[in-house]
Protein backbone atom coordinates (compact mmCIF):
# COMPACT_ATOMS: atom_id res chain seq x y z
CA UNK A 1 0.00 0.00 0.00
CA UNK A 2 1.31 3.55 -0.68
CA UNK A 3 2.13 6.02 2.25
CA UNK A 4 1.85 9.91 1.05
CA UNK A 5 2.97 12.35 3.25
CA UNK A 6 1.39 15.75 1.39
CA UNK A 7 2.48 19.63 3.10
CA UNK A 8 3.24 18.04 6.62
CA UNK A 9 3.73 21.25 8.81
CA UNK A 10 4.70 20.80 12.53
CA UNK A 11 5.41 23.81 14.93
CA UNK A 12 6.21 23.56 18.20
CA UNK A 13 7.16 26.89 20.25
CA UNK A 14 6.48 29.15 17.25
CA UNK A 15 9.17 27.07 15.47
CA UNK A 16 8.81 25.31 12.15
CA UNK A 17 10.13 21.54 13.19
CA UNK A 18 8.59 20.43 9.74
CA UNK A 19 8.00 22.56 6.78
CA UNK A 20 5.74 21.85 3.76
CA UNK A 21 7.31 17.87 3.52
CA UNK A 22 5.39 16.48 0.70
CA UNK A 23 6.54 12.18 -0.41
CA UNK A 24 5.03 9.28 -1.75
CA UNK A 25 6.63 5.82 -0.73
CA UNK A 26 5.22 3.58 -3.44
CA UNK A 27 3.92 0.17 -2.45
CA UNK A 28 6.82 -2.47 -1.21
CA UNK A 29 9.34 -0.07 -1.80
CA UNK A 30 11.97 1.31 0.90
CA UNK A 31 12.50 5.08 1.31
CA UNK A 32 15.44 6.52 3.68
CA UNK A 33 14.71 9.79 5.59
CA UNK A 34 18.13 11.23 5.86
CA UNK A 35 19.42 14.46 6.99
CA UNK A 36 21.95 16.44 10.27
CA UNK A 37 20.46 15.74 13.62
CA UNK A 38 17.58 17.63 14.27
CA UNK A 39 16.45 18.14 11.11
CA UNK A 40 13.03 16.97 11.60
CA UNK A 41 13.18 13.94 10.52
CA UNK A 42 11.81 12.12 13.57
CA UNK A 43 9.32 14.43 13.88
CA UNK A 44 8.01 13.98 10.66
CA UNK A 45 7.85 9.93 11.59
CA UNK A 46 6.08 10.65 14.40
CA UNK A 47 3.14 12.30 12.30
CA UNK A 48 3.39 8.98 10.43
CA UNK A 49 2.66 6.86 13.34
CA UNK A 50 0.84 9.04 15.02
CA UNK A 51 2.74 10.02 18.07
CA UNK A 52 2.57 13.72 17.14
CA UNK A 53 -0.50 15.45 15.42
CA UNK A 54 0.78 17.87 12.73
CA UNK A 55 -0.34 21.09 12.42
CA UNK A 56 -0.54 21.09 8.35
CA UNK A 57 -1.50 18.25 5.82
CA UNK A 58 -2.02 15.25 5.57
CA UNK A 59 -0.52 11.69 6.06
CA UNK A 60 -2.84 8.73 3.91
CA UNK A 61 -2.26 5.41 3.16
CA UNK A 62 -3.88 4.09 0.01
CA UNK A 63 -6.62 6.21 0.10
CA UNK A 64 -7.39 6.68 3.89
CA UNK A 65 -6.36 10.33 5.95
CA UNK A 66 -4.69 8.36 9.11
CA UNK A 67 -5.73 11.15 11.39
CA UNK A 68 -9.20 10.88 10.63
CA UNK A 69 -8.90 6.70 11.01
CA UNK A 70 -9.95 5.07 14.52
CA UNK A 71 -6.28 4.36 16.46
CA UNK A 72 -7.11 0.55 16.54
CA UNK A 73 -7.36 0.45 12.27
CA UNK A 74 -4.49 2.55 11.73
CA UNK A 75 -2.70 0.46 14.07
CA UNK A 76 -3.19 -2.29 11.84
CA UNK A 77 -2.05 -0.53 8.76
CA UNK A 78 0.82 1.30 10.22
CA UNK A 79 3.44 -0.22 12.59
CA UNK A 80 6.39 1.48 14.19
CA UNK A 81 10.37 0.93 15.44
CA UNK A 82 11.85 3.72 17.31
CA UNK A 83 13.82 4.82 19.77
CA UNK A 84 11.50 6.07 22.11
CA UNK A 85 9.08 2.45 21.68
CA UNK A 86 11.85 0.83 24.55
CA UNK A 87 10.18 -1.34 26.42
CA UNK A 88 10.14 -0.47 30.02
CA UNK A 89 8.27 -3.09 31.69
CA UNK A 90 10.03 -6.85 32.44
CA UNK A 91 8.03 -8.39 30.00
CA UNK A 92 9.70 -11.47 28.76
CA UNK A 93 10.86 -11.27 24.59
CA UNK A 94 8.57 -13.64 23.67
CA UNK A 95 5.45 -11.52 25.46
CA UNK A 96 7.04 -8.02 23.99
CA UNK A 97 7.04 -9.91 20.89
CA UNK A 98 3.43 -11.00 20.73
CA UNK A 99 2.25 -7.47 21.64
CA UNK A 100 2.66 -6.57 18.25
CA UNK A 101 -0.71 -8.69 17.34
CA UNK A 102 -2.62 -6.68 19.88
CA UNK A 103 -4.44 -4.48 17.05
CA UNK A 104 -5.65 -7.35 15.55
CA UNK A 105 -6.72 -9.07 18.84
CA UNK A 106 -9.94 -8.45 20.58
CA UNK A 107 -9.41 -7.98 24.34
CA UNK A 108 -7.27 -10.20 26.44
CA UNK A 109 -7.98 -13.24 24.05
CA UNK A 110 -5.30 -15.41 23.70
CA UNK A 111 -3.20 -15.98 20.22
CA UNK A 112 -4.23 -18.53 18.14
CA UNK A 113 -1.93 -21.39 16.18
CA UNK A 114 -1.14 -19.27 13.47
CA UNK A 115 -0.12 -15.91 15.57
CA UNK A 116 2.05 -17.92 17.98
CA UNK A 117 3.72 -19.40 14.62
CA UNK A 118 3.98 -16.20 13.12
CA UNK A 119 5.76 -14.44 16.36
CA UNK A 120 8.40 -18.00 16.29
CA UNK A 121 9.16 -16.92 12.61
CA UNK A 122 10.27 -13.46 13.26
CA UNK A 123 11.83 -14.74 16.60
CA UNK A 124 13.79 -17.11 14.30
CA UNK A 125 14.26 -14.46 11.54
CA UNK A 126 15.95 -11.95 13.47
CA UNK A 127 18.33 -14.56 15.89
CA UNK A 128 16.30 -13.62 18.89
CA UNK A 129 14.33 -16.72 19.44
CA UNK A 130 17.05 -18.38 22.27
CA UNK A 131 16.05 -15.55 23.98
CA UNK A 132 12.43 -15.93 23.84
CA UNK A 133 12.28 -16.42 27.83
CA UNK A 134 14.67 -13.56 29.01
CA UNK A 135 12.92 -10.25 30.24
CA UNK A 136 13.75 -7.99 28.53
CA UNK A 137 15.25 -5.31 30.99
CA UNK A 138 18.23 -7.79 30.71
CA UNK A 139 18.44 -7.52 27.15
CA UNK A 140 21.58 -5.38 25.85
CA UNK A 141 20.64 -2.78 23.49
CA UNK A 142 21.47 -4.53 20.03
CA UNK A 143 19.09 -7.49 21.09
CA UNK A 144 16.37 -4.95 22.09
CA UNK A 145 16.32 -3.29 18.72
CA UNK A 146 15.79 -6.69 16.98
CA UNK A 147 12.93 -7.19 19.67
CA UNK A 148 11.27 -4.48 18.81
CA UNK A 149 11.58 -4.83 15.10
CA UNK A 150 10.61 -8.64 15.22
CA UNK A 151 7.27 -7.12 17.14
CA UNK A 152 6.72 -4.52 14.22
CA UNK A 153 6.93 -7.46 11.76
CA UNK A 154 4.43 -9.68 13.09
CA UNK A 155 2.03 -6.67 13.25
CA UNK A 156 1.81 -7.27 9.23
CA UNK A 157 1.43 -3.81 8.72
CA UNK A 158 0.66 -2.36 5.33
CA UNK A 159 3.15 0.45 6.27
CA UNK A 160 6.52 -0.14 8.42
CA UNK A 161 8.53 3.11 9.73
CA UNK A 162 11.43 2.80 11.67
CA UNK A 163 13.38 5.36 13.87
CA UNK A 164 17.25 4.72 13.77
CA UNK A 165 16.43 0.91 13.70
CA UNK A 166 20.50 -0.08 13.51
CA UNK A 167 21.60 2.03 16.54
CA UNK A 168 23.35 0.02 19.47
CA UNK A 169 23.60 -2.49 16.32
CA UNK A 170 26.89 -4.31 15.60
CA UNK A 171 27.77 -4.37 11.54
CA UNK A 172 26.52 -7.91 11.45
CA UNK A 173 23.27 -6.69 12.95
CA UNK A 174 22.87 -3.77 11.00
CA UNK A 175 23.22 -5.57 7.42
CA UNK A 176 21.41 -8.53 8.49
CA UNK A 177 18.49 -5.79 9.85
CA UNK A 178 18.33 -3.44 6.98
CA UNK A 179 18.70 -6.82 4.07
CA UNK A 180 15.43 -7.94 5.96
CA UNK A 181 13.71 -4.11 5.06
CA UNK A 182 13.38 -5.05 1.05
CA UNK A 183 10.61 -7.04 0.37
CA UNK A 184 9.26 -7.64 3.77
CA UNK A 185 6.07 -7.31 2.28
CA UNK A 186 5.57 -3.74 3.89
CA UNK A 187 6.12 -0.39 2.21
CA UNK A 188 8.85 1.41 4.13
CA UNK A 189 10.16 4.37 5.35
CA UNK A 190 12.97 4.93 7.26
CA UNK A 191 15.25 6.97 9.38
CA UNK A 192 18.83 6.20 8.78
CA UNK A 193 21.67 7.90 9.68
CA UNK A 194 24.66 6.27 8.08
CA UNK A 195 24.66 7.53 4.83
CA UNK A 196 26.60 3.88 3.01
CA UNK A 197 23.91 1.44 4.77
CA UNK A 198 21.07 4.07 3.82
CA UNK A 199 22.42 3.52 -0.19
CA UNK A 200 22.72 -0.15 0.28
CA UNK A 201 19.07 -0.55 1.95
CA UNK A 202 17.19 2.09 -0.06
CA UNK A 203 15.41 1.98 -3.33
CA UNK A 204 15.24 6.03 -2.82
CA UNK A 205 16.47 8.58 -0.25
CA UNK A 206 14.72 11.89 0.66
CA UNK A 207 17.39 14.59 2.69
CA UNK A 208 15.94 16.96 5.06
CA UNK A 209 17.51 19.76 6.22
CA UNK A 210 16.33 22.57 8.57
CA UNK A 211 12.34 20.53 8.56
CA UNK A 212 12.72 21.16 4.24
CA UNK A 213 12.97 18.21 1.92
CA UNK A 214 15.93 19.86 -0.02
CA UNK A 215 17.07 16.63 -2.37
CA UNK A 216 14.40 13.07 -3.20
CA UNK A 217 15.51 10.39 -5.66
CA UNK A 218 17.56 6.80 -6.19
CA UNK A 219 20.43 7.31 -4.04
CA UNK A 220 23.06 7.82 -6.87
CA UNK A 221 20.91 10.77 -7.86
CA UNK A 222 21.17 11.86 -4.33
CA UNK A 223 24.30 11.25 -2.56
CA UNK A 224 26.20 13.73 -4.79
CA UNK A 225 29.65 14.99 -2.78
CA UNK A 226 28.30 18.56 -3.17
CA UNK A 227 24.86 17.74 -1.82
CA UNK A 228 27.08 16.24 1.14
CA UNK A 229 28.91 19.15 1.91
CA UNK A 230 26.00 21.43 1.37
CA UNK A 231 23.04 19.92 3.43
CA UNK A 232 25.76 18.20 6.01
CA UNK A 233 29.00 20.46 5.82
CA UNK A 234 30.97 17.03 5.33
CA UNK A 235 33.86 16.58 2.48
CA UNK A 236 33.54 13.25 0.95
CA UNK A 237 34.42 11.14 -2.15
CA UNK A 238 31.67 9.13 -3.82
CA UNK A 239 32.49 6.13 -5.14
CA UNK A 240 30.73 3.31 -6.52
CA UNK A 241 30.04 -0.02 -4.54
CA UNK A 242 32.40 -2.51 -6.68
CA UNK A 243 30.06 -5.26 -6.79
CA UNK A 244 26.56 -3.35 -6.37
CA UNK A 245 27.39 0.26 -7.74
CA UNK A 246 25.16 1.42 -4.80
CA UNK A 247 27.00 5.33 -3.97
CA UNK A 248 29.41 5.13 -1.18
CA UNK A 249 31.19 7.33 0.76
CA UNK A 250 34.30 7.69 1.63
CA UNK A 251 35.79 10.48 4.35
CA UNK A 252 38.61 12.07 5.40
CA UNK A 253 39.07 13.47 8.72
CA UNK A 254 41.47 15.49 7.98
CA UNK A 255 39.42 17.94 5.39
CA UNK A 256 36.70 20.25 6.04
CA UNK A 257 34.68 21.94 2.86
N1 LIG B 1 8.69 18.45 21.73
C1 LIG B 1 9.61 19.30 21.26
N2 LIG B 1 9.72 20.54 21.79
C2 LIG B 1 10.63 21.42 21.32
N3 LIG B 1 11.49 21.14 20.31
C3 LIG B 1 11.43 19.93 19.76
C4 LIG B 1 10.48 18.94 20.19
N4 LIG B 1 10.65 17.81 19.45
C5 LIG B 1 11.66 18.10 18.60
N5 LIG B 1 12.13 19.35 18.79
C6 LIG B 1 13.22 20.01 18.04
O1 LIG B 1 12.92 19.89 16.67
C7 LIG B 1 14.08 19.70 15.90
C8 LIG B 1 13.91 18.45 15.06
O2 LIG B 1 13.96 17.31 15.91
P1 LIG B 1 13.91 15.82 15.36
O3 LIG B 1 14.02 14.92 16.53
O4 LIG B 1 12.72 15.68 14.49
O5 LIG B 1 15.21 15.79 14.46
P2 LIG B 1 15.97 14.56 13.81
O6 LIG B 1 16.26 14.97 12.41
O7 LIG B 1 15.21 13.31 14.03
O8 LIG B 1 17.30 14.59 14.69
P3 LIG B 1 18.36 13.44 15.11
O9 LIG B 1 19.09 13.06 13.86
O10 LIG B 1 19.25 14.20 16.06
O11 LIG B 1 17.61 12.32 15.76
C9 LIG B 1 15.23 19.64 16.89
O12 LIG B 1 15.86 20.90 16.93
C10 LIG B 1 14.56 19.32 18.22
O13 LIG B 1 15.28 19.87 19.30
Amino acid sequence: MELRIEGLGVDIDGRSLVHDLSLDVRGGEVVGLVGPNGSGKSTALRCVYRALRQDRGTVRVGADDIGRLPMRRSAQLVAAMTQDGAVDLDFTVEEVVALGRAPHQRGNQALGERERALCARAMERLGIHHLAGRGVLTLSGGERQRVLLARALVQEPEILVLDEPTNHLDVRHQVEVLSHLRGAGPTVLVVLHDLNLAAAACDRLCVLSQGRLVASGTPSEVLTEELVAEVFGVRATVVPHPLTGDPQLLYSLHHTP
